[in-house]
Order: C-alpha cells, then structure tokens, then sequence
C-alpha cells in the first residue's frame, strides 16, 4: 500500500501513540496509589514492555521490587532472591521508558550516592523535565530493601516498609535503573531519584537506599512527556488519592532511619 496512506500513517501513529512517542516516561497508575495500599494492577508485563524495556516498579500484591532492563522483567522477591518474571505478570505500580541515553559519562574513583546524585543534579539541567538514568559497573557497596507480598486487607506502604527486608552488596558488578523527576510530580511519582538495583551476576537486587560505586559508567536520558495509564478497577476509582502524606513518600522512598 502507499505509505502515505491513512492507514499506514494510522499505523505509524498508533504505535508511535502506544509506545508514548519518543523521551516518554510511561508509569502505571501513581505512587499515591500505591502507598494508599492499591496493590492490585491489570496491566501485564507484555503490554508495559510497549511502552518501555527499561525502568522499575513493583508486582501485584506488592510481591517485591521489580527492575526493568534490556526488555526483561526481573523480581526481587523479600527474601533478596532474583526471579525473571513472566509477560504474564500483573503490576500495580511501574514507571519505564524506552531507554535511548543522550549523556554519557565515566566514574573511575570511589563516589557515593550523596556525591553522585549532587554531580547528577548538575546534569540535570531543565529541572522539568524527567531524566532516566543508568549506572552500570562495581559497585564498593549497595544497599538494598525489597517488599514482602501483603495479603488483603492491604496495608498502607508506610506499614510495609517500617519492617522492610534490607540487602547489603559488597564489591559486586551490577546496574542501577532508575529516574529522576521534578518536585511538582509529588502525588503521581516519587520526586528526585528512585533506583533499583540488579547485579550482574543476575541473583539479587532491590529497591535502592544507598550505595558507593567505585568505577562505572553513567547514562542519562532526558525524557519530555509523561504518559500516564490509570487503573479502571473499583479500588482506584473510590481511592481519595490527596490522602497521603509527601513526608510519608519520602520515608517510604529513602532510608528510613
Ligand atoms: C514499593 C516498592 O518499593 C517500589 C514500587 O519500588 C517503591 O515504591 O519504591
Ligand atoms: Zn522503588
């Protein structure tokens, strides 16, 4: 058929549309959602890897953490053990990109989180815009929770995460997967960084609380759209989502002591 027709440009347009275009950050359901206790999604893995094979989130039940990379799907389940997860896989919460980096960089000393998210915050230059980011090499140490997964009624996230499992890695390989995103986003994701970890070796990871990397590379990727996809279930709709506290996301998200 003549490319220029409707329907091939319909084609074109719909899967530019369903993968969200170029510099998307796709994220399912929101964060206010998800701390609120709404722990069951309909979206499956195979239809979120549309919208993106690179990012994070977590499992229906709140079954661990989970990392997306190179288009796979990986679950930190409580006790620290790696799982690859089926397409089949519902989530309730996630938040991927199609990971096309734009700035690179090189660390080859000894920098810890603090000093690395400070030489990031620097990058970051339209503090606006989203920015997904990729930290791959040996990493000194990595600290690490996961979640256990909950059994209805659902507790709130702060509940969870008061007796979070926490993972220590010491001089392992392995990649941090992550975003970060501007403070007005408060409510819908987790302003400034959320990294989850995966070493390499592919036997365990988690949700990242702090870590010193000693040589690795960086990779950023400016993003300039936010597509969201809301549940359409009974929890969600009835959900009074300005019932969270920010500092409660912030404890949730960072180490709690
Ligand atoms: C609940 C889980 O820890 C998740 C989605 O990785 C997060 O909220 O950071
Ligand atoms: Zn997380």
């Amino acid at each position: 058929a003549n490319p220029m027709t409707g329907d091939n440009l319909t084609n074109l347009a719909q899967d530019d549309a369903k993968q969200g275009g170029k510099n998307s950050l796709f994220q399912y359901s929101t964060i206010n959602a998800l701390m609120l206790g709404l722990y069951d999604g309909e979206m499956e893995l195979k239809e979120l890897r549309e919208h993106g094979g690179f990012g994070l989130g977590t499992i229906n039940k709140l079954d661990g953490e989970m990392i997306v990379l190179n288009d796979k799907f990986y679950q930190i389940d409580s006790k620290g053990n790696l799982h690859q997860l089926e397409e089949t896989t519902k989530t309730p919460f996630a938040v991927v990109t199609h990971f096309e980096p734009e700035l690179f960089d090189r660390i080859d000393k000894q920098i810890s989180m603090e000093e690395l998210t400070t030489f990031l915050d620097k990058k970051f230059v339209n503090k606006n815009n989203f920015y997904a980011i990729k930290v791959k090499g040996t990493f000194k140490y990595v600290k690490a929770r996961s979640v256990p997964k909950q059994d209805k009624p659902y507790p709130p996230l702060t509940k969870v995460t008061a007796n979070q499992p926490i993972f220590e890695f010491h001089q392992k390989e392995g990649t941090l997967v992550g975003f970060w995103s501007p403070n007005y986003i408060a409510g819908i994701n987790v302003p400034g960084y959320h990294l989850h970890f995966i070493t390499e070796d592919q036997s365990s990871g988690g949700h990242v609380l702090d870590f010193i990397a000693s040589g690795a590379t960086v990779e950023i990727d400016p993003l300039t759209s936010l597509n969201m996809e809301l549940p359409q279930n009974e929890e969600f709709s009835n959900a009074d989502l300005t019932m969270v506290e920010q500092k409660d996301v912030e404890k949730v998200e960072g180490e709690q002591n």
